[in-house]
């Protein structure tokens, strides 16, 4: 393995959480003693390799001032869109701005991801750093998987040694992941990832092997299993 490379980081939190149906955007519940979107930001703000930091917030976000990492002078803000990719185009542009150049690496990591382990990160930025493309941490999946029809019924069960669960941080150089969002999202394709978006633009991004309790808090059984888990 190659040794870590420096890195930018676009954190999009832009999101209303409507599948976690709380009080709040679920990046503002807590986990312990602190908001889901601290405990993320911990995992990358004390990094030797950061060379900045942008979070892509909702204009009607009124919960991020209340943080102390708010005043944090290595966090920049962009405003978030409409979909998760365009509030990570917009903190890829804000990263721009802040002097990121085309060749630089960004990873994406998602707001909802608040328990990424070092070992994890450290594995990625070292196993993609002389990488053409990049790639992203996943899971392969553990489950036996189920295609269903217009029914809602069951019409084959695919290999599941072919599948892995996309997770984050997602690391693509700057110019290329760019490039294929705009270019994606000017298309009117669909892209849940960043990687998506690499793969419509015609590159073949690499899976890192990380850990499955990277989990993305999406109802509330997920905020349940790592409050359990964490404590
Ligand atoms: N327009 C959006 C939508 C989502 N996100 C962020 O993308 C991450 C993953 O998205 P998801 O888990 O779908 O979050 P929400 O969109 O908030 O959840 P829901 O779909 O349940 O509303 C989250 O950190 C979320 O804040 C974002 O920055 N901008
Ligand atoms: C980016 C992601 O977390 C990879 O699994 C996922 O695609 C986000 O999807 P969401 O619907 O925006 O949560």
């Amino acid at each position: 393995m190659t040794a870590s490379p420096s890195f930018w980081v676009v954190i999009p939190a832009a999101g209303v959480g409507a599948r976690m149906q709380a009080d709040r955007p679920k990046q503002y519940l807590r986990l312990g003693d602190r908001t889901l979107i601290e405990h993320t930001l911990d995992c990358f703000l004390d990094h030797p390799g950061l060379r900045g930091l942008v979070v892509s917030l909702s204009a009607a976000d009124g919960y991020w001032p209340t943080l102390a990492c708010a005043a944090d002078d290595r966090v920049n803000l962009a405003a978030g869109g409409a979909e998760r990719a365009n509030s990570v185009l917009a903190g890829i542009k804000r990263l721009v701005a802040l002097g990121a150049a085309d060749g630089d690496w960004v990873l994406v990591h998602d707001a909802a991801r608040p328990n990424l382990a070092h070992s994890d990160l450290a594995r990625l930025l070292e196993s993609l750093a002389d990488d053409p493309v990049g790639g992203l941490l996943a899971v392969p999946v553990r489950d036996t998987l189920k295609q269903v029809g217009p029914d809602g019924r069951v019409v084959a069960t695919p290999d599941r040694s072919l599948y892995w669960q996309a997770y984050t941080p997602q690391m693509f150089r700057l110019g290329m992941l760019r490039e294929a969002l705009g270019g994606a999202l000017a298309a009117g394709i669909p892209v849940t990832d960043e990687a998506s978006a690499m793969e419509w633009a015609g590159h073949a991004p690499r899976l890192i092997e990380g850990r499955a309790d990277n989990i993305k808090v999406t109802r509330p059984e997920d905020l349940d299993w790592l409050t359990g888990l964490r404590g």
